[in-house]
Parts: C-alpha cells; sequence; structure tokens
C-alpha cells in the first residue's frame, strides 16, 4: 500500500425525506442563493417546489441557471458565472444529477477567479478558491456529490475536461433515494455502468498488499450487481434505490482509492468519445471499458483472477489463469447487455471517422492510465474494439 493523506469535508444527509433538512443546511451559508439545475426533471417531479419552499422558509434570495445539459457546458457554466458575480451569491445549490452537480462545481470555483474557469481544466491555473457549494442528488452514478471533481464540456472546441480541487467539494449533500425513483431505465442503467467503472478504475491497480481497499471495491461491484436489476424491474423498489445511490457515492468519495496509484484511462478514452459525439458518460463507459480489459489484462493476471472469481463467481477449477480472468471480462459485458447497456459505437452511429483524432487528443497531456500506460496506438487500438 502507498502512503496517503485523506480528507472528505462534504456532509452527506442520507435517506427518505431528507430534503426537509435543505433550509437549516442552507441558513448558515447566507441569504443569495444560485439554484442550479437541469432540463426540467425536477420540475416534473415536484423536488423544485419543495426545494424553493425550504428555500423560501429562511427566507432566501434566489437566483436560477435552469437547463444545465448532461455533459454540462462551458458556455453554461460562464453563464452561472456571471449571475453569482451580479448577485453576490453566497452559496451555489445544486439540485440534480452529476452534470448539473459538475456546472456547479464549475460555478463555485470560477467565480473568485479572474480568468476564463476552462483554465482549470486545461490545467493553466491552479484552483485556490470557492464559493460555498451544496446539492441535493438526484441520479445514482457519479460521486460528484461528494468529491471535488467536475467535467466539462468546451462546445467550441468539442473537448471535455476535467479538474479535481479541495475547493470544489461540496459542503453538504442530500440524499435522497426516493428522488431517483423517477430515474428512467436508461438513466439507471447508466449510473450503475458509471459506478461499476469509478471502482474498475481503483480496482486494476498495480499496487501491492491493498486488501481492504479491494474488498471495499469487490462490494460496491457486488453491491450494484445485486441491485441494479430490481430498481429495474421496480422503479419505486426502496432498497435496490438507497443501496445504488450510498454504492454511487462510496465509489468516489476518495476512500476505496486510498493508497493504490488509480488508472482513469478508460474514463480518458470515454472523453474523447463523448466530447464530440455527446453521448451518456455511462454509455460510452459500457462500451469501453471491456475493451479496456481485455486489452490490459495480462498485465497483471491474478488481479483479473480476483476479480472473475470474487465479484462474479467464476468457478477457476481446471481453468488456466488466462482462461479465469477472460470469462470475468466476458461475464462483465454480458451483465452489462443484460441491463441495457451499449457494447458498441456503432449503436450510436459512430463510425471509425474521428478515432485517430480522439486517440491523439486522448495522451495531449501524456499517456494514459497506470495499469498499462497507453500511448497513442493503444487508444486506438481500444477504440477500434469499440467500433
Ligand atoms: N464529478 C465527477 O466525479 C464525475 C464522475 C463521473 C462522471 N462525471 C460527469 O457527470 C456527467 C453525468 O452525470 P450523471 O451520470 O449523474 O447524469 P446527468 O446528470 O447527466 O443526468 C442524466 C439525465 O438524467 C436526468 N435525471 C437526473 N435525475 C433524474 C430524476 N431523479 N428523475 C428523472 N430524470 C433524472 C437528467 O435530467 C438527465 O437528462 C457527465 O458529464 C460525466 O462526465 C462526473
Amino acid at each position: 500500500m502507498n502512503s496517503f493523506q485523506f480528507q472528505n469535508p462534504t456532509q452527506i444527509v442520507f435517506g427518505p425525506g431528507t430534503v426537509s433538512k435543505l433550509g437549516e443546511l442552507v441558513q448558515p451559508y447566507g441569504r443569495n442563493v444560485l439554484l442550479v439545475y437541469g432540463s426540467g426533471s425536477i420540475k416534473r417531479t415536484g423536488l423544485y417546489d419543495q426545494v424553493i419552499a425550504q428555500l423560501n422558509a429562511i427566507g432566501a434570495r434566489m437566483y436560477e441557471l435552469p437547463d444545465v445539459e448532461p455533459n454540462p457546458r462551458l458556455s453554461t457554466v460562464h453563464k452561472g458565472i456571471e449571475l453569482a458575480r451580479a448577485h453576490s451569491i453566497d452559496l451555489i445549490l445544486a439540485v440534480g444529477g452529476g452534470s448539473v452537480i459538475d456546472a456547479a462545481k464549475a460555478i463555485a470555483v470560477g467565480v473568485p477567479y479572474e480568468g476564463d474557469v476552462w483554465d482549470f481544466c486545461i490545467r493553466k491555473a491552479v484552483i485556490r478558491e470557492g464559493l460555498p457549494l451544496g446539492t441535493v442528488l438526484t441520479l445514482a452514478a457519479t460521486g460528484s456529490e461528494m468529491n471535488g471533481n467536475s467535467v466539462i464540456t468546451n462546445w467550441e472546441t468539442q473537448q471535455k475536461r476535467a479538474f479535481g480541487s479541495r475547493f470544489a467539494y461540496p459542503r453538504f449533500s442530500i440524499l435522497d433515494p426516493e428522488l431517483t425513483y423517477t430515474v428512467p431505465a436508461s438513466h439507471t442503467v447508466n449510473g450503475a455502468v458509471d459506478i461499476m467503472s469509478h471502482v474498475f478504475e481503483q480496482y486494476f491497480s498495480l499496487t501491492a498488499n491493498t486488501p481492504l481497499q479491494e474488498r471495499f471495491c469487490e462490494g460496491i461491484l457486488q453491491t450494484v450487481i445485486e441491485n441494479v436489476e430490481l430498481a429495474l424491474a421496480d422503479p419505486q423498489h426502496a432498497d435496490a434505490r438507497a443501496n445504488l445511490l450510498w454504492a454511487g457515492t462510496m465509489a468516489l468519495n476518495g476512500i476505496i482509492g486510498v493508497g493504490v496509484q488509480q488508472d482513469w484511462a478508460s474514463h480518458g478514452i470515454e472523453h474523447e468519445i463523448s466530447a464530440i459525439y455527446d453521448i451518456p458518460h455511462g454509455a460510452g463507459l459500457s462500451i469501453v471499458f471491456p475493451n479496456w480489459m481485455k486489452y490490459v489484462y495480462q498485465e497483471r493476471i491474478d488481479r483479473f483472477v480476483q476479480y472473475a472469481v470474487r465479484v462474479w463467481g467464476v468457478d477457476p477449477s481446471g481453468k488456466t489463469p488466462e482462461e479465469t480472468a477472460l470469462a470475468g471480462i466476458e461475464r462483465t459485458r454480458a451483465f452489462f447487455t443484460r441491463i441495457g447497456a451499449q457494447a458498441t459505437l456503432a449503436e450510436f452511429g459512430i463510425g471509425a471517422d474521428k478515432l485517430e483524432r480522439m486517440a491523439e487528443e486522448a495522451v495531449r497531456f501524456g499517456p494514459l492510465g497506470s495499469f498499462k500506460k497507453l500511448e497513442r496506438d493503444d487508444v486506438l487500438r481500444i477504440l477500434q474494439m469499440s467500433l
């Protein structure tokens, strides 16, 4: 295990009905609140009214940034920064999924910065401060509700880039499983794949002697596998929704990845796909990840054997390590397909024409990943396997 420091400042308020705590959570930060949300699901579900009632009850002055896109755009973040500056906002309140929360984070760190917030995404500047941010999560997927990461798309340059900062952690996040009952099947699936992919990025590691981290990872993977089909069969399955929600948060709040050299190559590849084609992040990961696994498993076959045996229950007796490892990878793909996740770029009408450009962009800051360092041609090969 590598040495590490760990701190996560986000207060989690978990459980049915916890939106009722919003007022008391917001109050300490001041009166001017910028409410950030997406294209309308919170209005359809009645959550918007609940949030407004909570804010009214504490006498908050509300300003709104609606219509944050899935794969949130830099132009929307710019709008939010202007609004926040114009109204001396005290707290940014994100109500939605990862896209809304990520946009709100970029607004929070962009407001006090004199340059363009995009500088943080292209590593031209370091984040030194941020406005307070709170979230009400509506979708189990990204873990953004309890981490300092944000992913923003610059539609003009067709680049999707992430930043991470201790100034971008939400101060508090409300996790009410009932708010996820209305998530449609497709986004439930995308979210499940996203959660599993976050775990994969931290589980497939060359770092030795990390048994606790590995078991955390395996526990989250099994929890998602056991619960996603229950939620698909019954969208109001209280236990399944609660378990998926907590699994999503635990998968990317830093705990399972401490002391571990992490990979993140598949996310790097997926960002290149969704930057150009605007496909859902989870769908891109579902296509890419099993191909990444097939491409790299020989770097450390024992970890892939362990994955097959412990997560999927593959019986290793009578099999070579290679056969066991490959059986685990095949089970992964079969599971994704069974729950309705995509397996090929062709399913989104994506052909081979931009693969070279994506491969070049993906390694723009150097090789991707650490389990196996991927150069341009490696990324291109994985993309070709994904066609
Ligand atoms: N910050 C991070 O750590 C991190 C990690 C992984 C991915 N991401 C980024 O997050 C974004 C994806 O976020 P996401 O997967 O949470 O999805 P999302 O926020 O893009 O939402 C997907 C869709 O679900 C809808 N939706 C959300 N909640 C709903 C509800 N309760 N009922 C009905 N519909 C609902 C939204 O309106 C939207 O159309 C991508 O841009 C991805 O790159 C961020």
